[in-house]
């Protein structure tokens, strides 16, 4: 179990990226949602002890983080969002070397690990191949590679399947799956099909604050009856979008389909839909942005 208590970071420029964050992640798959910007590579990198909070504390499983990086580092595997690869090596060659650096010394011990790996992660028959002539599917999965050498208890994988085509996404997060069935994964996305593919558990963080936290199909239920659908022309788009509270708006064959939120009918001509976490995705999200607009 990961326990995250009130913590909170602002950066020299006055920019307050986590704000008073409290959560509890338990063993398997955590889903991190959140808009660009919303603090979530913030908090990845501060779990991972790459930068210091301000205020706060983490521990993980009775280990206390902020005192002890080390320790951490030793039971962490990290993919980040920018993770770069050298694409004249092969991945054979780098990911032993990451597996080096990562205390792996013995010989044997290491060639076996590596070989597990590009196995798990279906590289084995491209490991011969420089990363620069991977896809970016094949990209993430080496990151994956890395990122479980050692045999990590916490994994912190951030925004990861940004880019990828639906195959390689579904092959990436099928992986993960299989990963968090073990240990702690957080998965920080802005994909909200991330997180209802693949999380039992998730928390919704927007402007480095904590919207809400739990399961995904909890949080939907509480939309349950609120949510109306209806085809729109594209001039009556911006009327609608003052009016009422449009939670998004999707183009189905060129016109635009709008969700709003509403405790009844808002009109003649909505009907009534079964919520879905991109529903309670865009709800807080308008709602936080509201609230700091009032503040301001
Ligand atoms: N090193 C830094 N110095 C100053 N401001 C920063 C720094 N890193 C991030 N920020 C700012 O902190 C806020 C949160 O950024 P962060 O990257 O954590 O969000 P995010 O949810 O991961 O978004 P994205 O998906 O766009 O990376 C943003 O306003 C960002 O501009």
């Amino acid at each position: 179990m990961l326990s995250i208590k009130q913590l909170s970071k602002t950066y020299a420029n006055g920019v307050k990226a986590i704000n008073d964050v409290t959560l509890d992640i338990p063993n398997g798959m955590f889903g991190l949602l959140g808009p660009n910007g919303a603090g979530k590579s913030s908090l990845m990198r501060t779990i991972a002890t790459l930068q210091d909070p301000d205020s706060g504390s983490i521990h993980f499983d009775g280990l206390d983080v902020l005192a002890q990086p080390e320790a951490l580092r030793r039971q962490l595997g990290y993919l980040p969002q920018d993770f770069g690869v050298y694409p004249k090596v092969t991945a054979e060659v780098l990911l032993n070397h990451f597996a080096v650096l990562k205390g792996l010394t013995g010989r044997g011990e290491r060639k076996e690990a590596v070989e597990a790996l590009l196995h798990q992660t279906n590289l084995w028959e491209a490991r011969k191949r420089g990363l620069g002539t991977y896809s970016g599917g094949m990209r993430q999965r080496f990151g994956i590679a890395q990122a479980l050498l050692g045999s990590p208890r916490l994994v912190i994988v951030d925004e990861p399947t940004a880019g990828l085509d639906p195959d390689e996404r579904n092959r990436f997060l099928n992986l993960l799956a299989k990963i968090g069935e073990q240990v702690v994964v957080i998965l920080s996305t802005h994909i909200v099909a991330d997180v209802t593919d693949l999380c039992p558990r998730m928390a919704l963080i927007v402007k480095g604050e904590v919207q809400l936290q739990g399961e995904p199909q909890a949080t939907i239920d509480t939309l349950r009856s609120k949510v109306w659908r209806r085809s729109v022309s594209p001039e009556a788009l911006t009327e609608y979008q003052q009016r009422m509270k449009v939670l998004h708006t999707r183009l189905v064959g060129g016109k635009p389909q709008i969700n709003v939120y509403a405790d009844s009918q808002p009109e003649e001509g909505f009907i009534q839909v079964e919520p879905d976490l991109e529903d309670v995705y865009f709800l807080h999200v308008r709602n936080a942005a509201a609230s700091a607009a009032a503040v301001v």
